[in-house]
């Protein structure tokens, strides 16, 4: 339990428990092997809430074209959901997915998106022209699997996140940030909000987020992880997914 800011949000930043890379590379696999969850089940959750977060701090009455960035991993995956549910929310959605890994899930995922009117497009716009598309991007590129750096082919894809102008709202970790120590250089990625999933990992202490808005969504974790890794995560309002961190 942590300490109810004035605001009314979580503030816990000195006992909130943050997840070295292993750490949660092992609480994911153990929710597959012990918990006996499918991938699908939990990255639909992962997206629901990311798409949720998203349309708390950049509704589409606002922010209502939106460019989501998809990687060749999970990550990537729950910017595809992510997407399908924005489109739901009634953003116009495009999809940038630059690596696609030949697996049904993403397929199928990928998929679902056509069929919801996600646009899917094969070249970006200058960074610099990205705003007269879009008024906000999600990098759904890397996640907790991440190791720097990042190789040459999937430069272009960092680079439109860093040099678009627009706000970025990272899915769990901001690419190309090292997941325990940050951004690491001058040139790194300054996203504007970060979804943590499950538990936010060492990179999302609030020296290194700066000043971007922090969300922790996915509500989907078994108590015995929660007691298994220490973790102390915030009441939920309600039934929501998702819920803002005060810092
Ligand atoms: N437990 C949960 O809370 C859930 C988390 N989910 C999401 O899954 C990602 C982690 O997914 P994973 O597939 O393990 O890896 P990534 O998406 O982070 O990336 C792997 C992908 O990226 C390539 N890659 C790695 N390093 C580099 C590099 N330096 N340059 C280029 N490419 C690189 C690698 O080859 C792979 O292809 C987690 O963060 C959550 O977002 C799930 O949705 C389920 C619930
Ligand atoms: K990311």
């Amino acid at each position: 339990s942590g300490v109810m800011a004035s605001s009314g949000q979580f503030c816990s930043s000195a006992r909130m428990k943050y997840l070295s890379q292993s750490e949660a590379a092992a609480l994911d696999q153990e929710l597959f092997t012990d918990y006996k969850f499918s991938v699908d089940q939990l990255m639909e959750l992962a997206g629901l809430s990311v798409a949720t977060a998203v349309a708390k701090a950049y509704p589409p009455s606002t922010h209502g074209s939106a460019l989501i960035v998809c990687g060749p991993g999970n990550n990537g995956g729950d910017g595809l959901v992510a997407a399908r549910h924005m489109v739901l929310f009634g953003y116009s959605v495009a999809v940038y997915y630059p690596k696609r890994t030949p697996k049904p899930l993403y397929e199928n995922l990928l998929e679902q998106c056509k069929r919801f009117g996600v646009r899917v497009v094969d070249n970006l716009p200058q960074p610099n022209d990205l705003k007269n598309e879009y008024k906000v991007l999600v990098d759904a590129l890397f996640g907790f699997s991440f190791k720097p750096p990042v190789r040459e082919e999937l430069r272009p894809a960092l680079d439109a996140l860093i040099d678009g102008a627009l706000p970025v709202c990272s899915v769990d970790i901001p690419s190309g940030w090292d997941v325990e120590k940050g951004p690491g250089s001058e040139r790194a990625l300054k996203p504007a909000m970060l979804i943590s999933l499950s538990a936010p990992k060492l990179c999302a202490k609030p020296e290194m987020l700066d000043n971007a808005k922090h969300f922790l969504g996915g509500r989907f974790l078994p108590p015995g992880i929660v007691s298994k890794y220490n973790l102390t995560l915030p009441s939920y309002p309600d039934q929501d997914q998702v819920v803002q961190l005060s810092c």
